[in-house]
């Protein structure tokens, strides 16, 4: 079995771009929780040009699936995942002007850092994911920080599989063998959507969850248009 969570910095989006409150993130965290969402994504970003820290705070106490909170582990995002407490923070080395994230952890590298930051959210009952690339070093260098989960950084598979190429995900199965061979949980996101969820999942032995955003918020739209687009002209008869 393997969590949905959905990422919802789309709707945070969406509301910053009219200054209101419309759509309501904390509203949308409750009603995808009431579709059978079982978990809650967000990742705010140092500009807060979608989700807000003030939004991490508000969707505390309604989040009851399993909350997760992305970002690059920077002072003020520590000090706002630990007052939080969500269930889960995910680690990810984002640039400051990075579009979106586009890379996962070089583990080995940044291996003390990652240590001394997984274990302050450790210590605080916070367990602890970091962002991977499927490479084989890195899934090692990942278990040397002593994190409880991985999230693969499915990008490139996306991509492969969009163009028509299964073999992109070879190095996601390996890389899953060998997180499960080194008692890591398993975690994955990024671009996946409707179309390339299912070949992942069959791929990926033991994924724990998947946190889906961009895709599943598009296809939200296309899914919708047409009911929406009937009530209005049922209205305007
Ligand atoms: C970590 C990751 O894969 C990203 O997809 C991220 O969570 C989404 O961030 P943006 O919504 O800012 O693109
Ligand atoms: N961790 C990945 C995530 O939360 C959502 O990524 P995307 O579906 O918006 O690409």
């Amino acid at each position: 079995m393997t969590k949905l969570s959905v990422n919802i910095n789309k709707i945070a989006t969406l509301r910053n771009s009219r200054g209101g409150d419309v759509p309501n993130v904390v509203q949308f965290a409750k009603d995808v929780q009431r579709f059978g969402a079982e978990g809650v994504t967000i990742h705010p970003r140092p500009d807060e040009r979608h989700i807000r820290y003030q939004d991490a705070r508000d969707l505390k106490p309604e989040v009851y699936t399993e909350y997760n909170i992305e970002g690059n582990p920077i002072k003020s995002f520590m000090d706002l995942v630990l007052s939080v407490k969500p269930t889960q923070v995910t680690l990810v080395p984002d640039a400051e002007d990075a579009i979106t994230s586009n890379a996962g952890w070089d583990t080995i590298k940044h291996k003390d850092f990652l240590i001394d930051v997984i274990a302050e959210f450790q210590k605080n009952g916070i367990r602890t994911s970091i962002f991977v690339d499927p490479i084989l070093k890195q899934i090692e260098g990942a278990k040397a920080t002593g994190t409880d989960r991985i999230e693969l950084y499915t990008e490139s598979f996306a991509h492969q599989y969009n163009l028509g190429n299964k073999d992109g995900i070879l190095p996601y199965t390996e890389s899953a063998i060998l997180a499960n061979d080194l008692g890591l949980g398993i975690n994955a996101g990024h671009d996946l959507s409707l179309d390339n969820i299912q070949f992942f999942k069959e791929n990926i032995p033991n994924l724990l969850e998947v946190s889906i955003g961009h895709a599943l918020v598009a296809e939200s739209l296309y899914l919708g248009v047409e009911n929406v687009i009937q009530m209005y002209l049922h209205k305007l008869k």
